[in-house]
């Protein structure tokens, strides 16, 4: 990336609207504004103006104006923004307008977050509660994602980080007073103390259900049963739409069909999956064999049938599954415990979405502490937790490399922050953005 350049790109959605945002951000943005929208405002009042093409000087939209001054601004540099007409054919002559200025070029996706980032204005676990912000679907997602950008997470391991960094002090101490053996096994003492506290903080951390991935990723639910149990047909209920295809035909579904719900302000993802049997061809034992992978990643296997001769061939356990009779309606005899529903009358389908939104809330918990968002984070706490173990149990004599595990141990945390070389990473993490952002 070239540091000097000034990027520049629409920051609302494509495609038709009222308003549409671009925005302009480094060293070119103050002579971008001025060229295509006169004297400069003053910083952080809009202003409306004539936007002018910077070289021909056509008038391309009337349109809202801002200046943002560095260094107080998202990205830490100078911005311009322009709050313009949101059809096709004025963004498309603003964008190609601002292209003519030189020093400007179009950002890449997530360039913007990156400059934040860059220039400190976000670490890294905030970057990615930000992009979890852009990609929120339910209010739970929100307040977790905001939360995260807004700091809770890295205020979490950057004082678990600050703590090994007195540990390691603390056993270098014992490594320079050597000679007083006393005061350096006290020394040693205490810093193995705090890190047995630390320990177990960590590990609590860790142990937690995965409730914050849960929520980031959707509460997975998926649809099993033998052929024609009416699962398609329990999954248009659910979506509200002709999602699945539905027939008297055994064997229809034979991809994995999946639909996003909002239950609750909770994310959960349904997935409707072929029928299970003895397989009639290729293409239906693919189908089942997919069933059954769904089955695996789902947090809740619902597994639906007609009547008890069905009984599940798979083992699930008890608190992942639940047993579901179908076709209630058609009032067969039934020696299954669990819910009756029907997808016709709609009979049961309420009880059904309050049990799943139930463990859905259960799976999540209440929310209140900050939870694990990220596999890279989980991986980190992870590696970290294992060099505090290996500084508690090593051998004392060895003193050396204990300084060496908390070492470890408090850069594997600094790379969740990005406080410590991350380059590995950081492509990965900002190009996920879009355009814009
Ligand atoms: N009476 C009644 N019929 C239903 C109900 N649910 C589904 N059916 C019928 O049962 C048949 C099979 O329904 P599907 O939803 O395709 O069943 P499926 O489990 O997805 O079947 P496969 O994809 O083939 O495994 C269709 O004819 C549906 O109309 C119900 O609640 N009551
Ligand atoms: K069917
Ligand atoms: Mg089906």
């Amino acid at each position: 990336m070239n540091e000097a350049s000034t990027i520049f790109a629409l920051s609302s959605a494509p495609g038709r609207a009222g308003v549409a945002v671009i925005r302009v951000s480094g060293p070119a943005a103050q002579a971008a504004l001025e060229m295509m929208s006169g004297p400069l405002p003053k910083p952080r009042f809009a202003a409306y103006r004539t936007i002018k093409h910077p070289t021909t000087g056509e008038a391309l939209d009337r349109a809202v104006v801002i200046w943002f001054k560095a260094p107080s601004t998202e990205t830490g540099e100078d911005i311009a923004e322009f709050q313009i007409h949101g059809s096709r054919a004025v963004i498309a002559a603003i964008l190609s307008a601002l292209g003519k200025i030189a020093g400007c070029r179009l950002a890449e996706p997530g360039e913007f977050a990156r400059r934040a980032f860059e220039n400190g204005k976000l670490d890294l676990a905030e970057v990615e509660g930000l992009a979890d912000l852009i990609d929120a679907e339910t209010d739970a997602q929100r307040r977790q994602a905001l939360a995260q950008t807004a700091g809770s997470l890295s205020k979490i391991y950057e004082s678990w980080r600050t703590r090994l960094i007195e540990i390691a002090a603390l056993t270098e101490a014992a490594i320079d007073f050597s000679d007083e053996g006393d005061v350096s096994a006290s020394s040693f003492a205490e810093a193995r103390k705090r890190a047995a506290s630390l320990q177990k903080e960590v590990a609590a951390h860790l142990d937690d259900g995965h409730r914050g991935e849960i929520l980031r990723d959707g509460f997975r639910v998926a649809l099993l049963g033998p052929p024609n149990a009416g699962k398609s047909s329990l999954l248009n209920v659910l979506a509200r739409r002709e999602a699945a295809i539905v027939s008297a035909e055994a064997g229809t579904t034979r991809d994995v069909i999946e639909v996003r719900l909002d239950l609750a302000g909770l994310p959960v993802i349904v997935s409707d999956t072929a029928g299970i049997r003895e397989a009639a061809n290729d293409i239906e034992r693919e189908g089942i064999r997919r069933s059954l992978a769904a089955a695996r990643d789902a947090d809740l296997v619902l597994w639906l049938t007609e009547n008890y001769e069905s009984i599940p061939p798979l083992s699930f356990s008890r608190e992942t599954s639940l047993e579901i009779r179908s076709k209630q309606d058609l009032g067969f005899e039934s020696e299954i415990s669990g819910l009756a529903i029907s997808a016709k009358t709609g009979a049961g389908i309420d009880q059904l979405i309050a049990e799943i939104a139930r463990r859905a809330h259960a799976a999540v918990g209440s929310g209140t502490e900050p939870a694990l968002t990220r596999a890279r984070h989980r991986e980190a706490l992870e590696n970290a937790l294992k060099d505090i173990g290996v500084f508690l149990n090593g051998p004392a004599d060895a003193i050396e490399l204990r300084a060496e595990d908390v070492r470890r141990a408090a850069h594997a945390l600094g790379r969740i922050t990005g406080r410590v070389d991350v380059e590995d990473v950081l492509d990965q993490i900002f190009s996920r953005f879009c355009i814009g952002k």
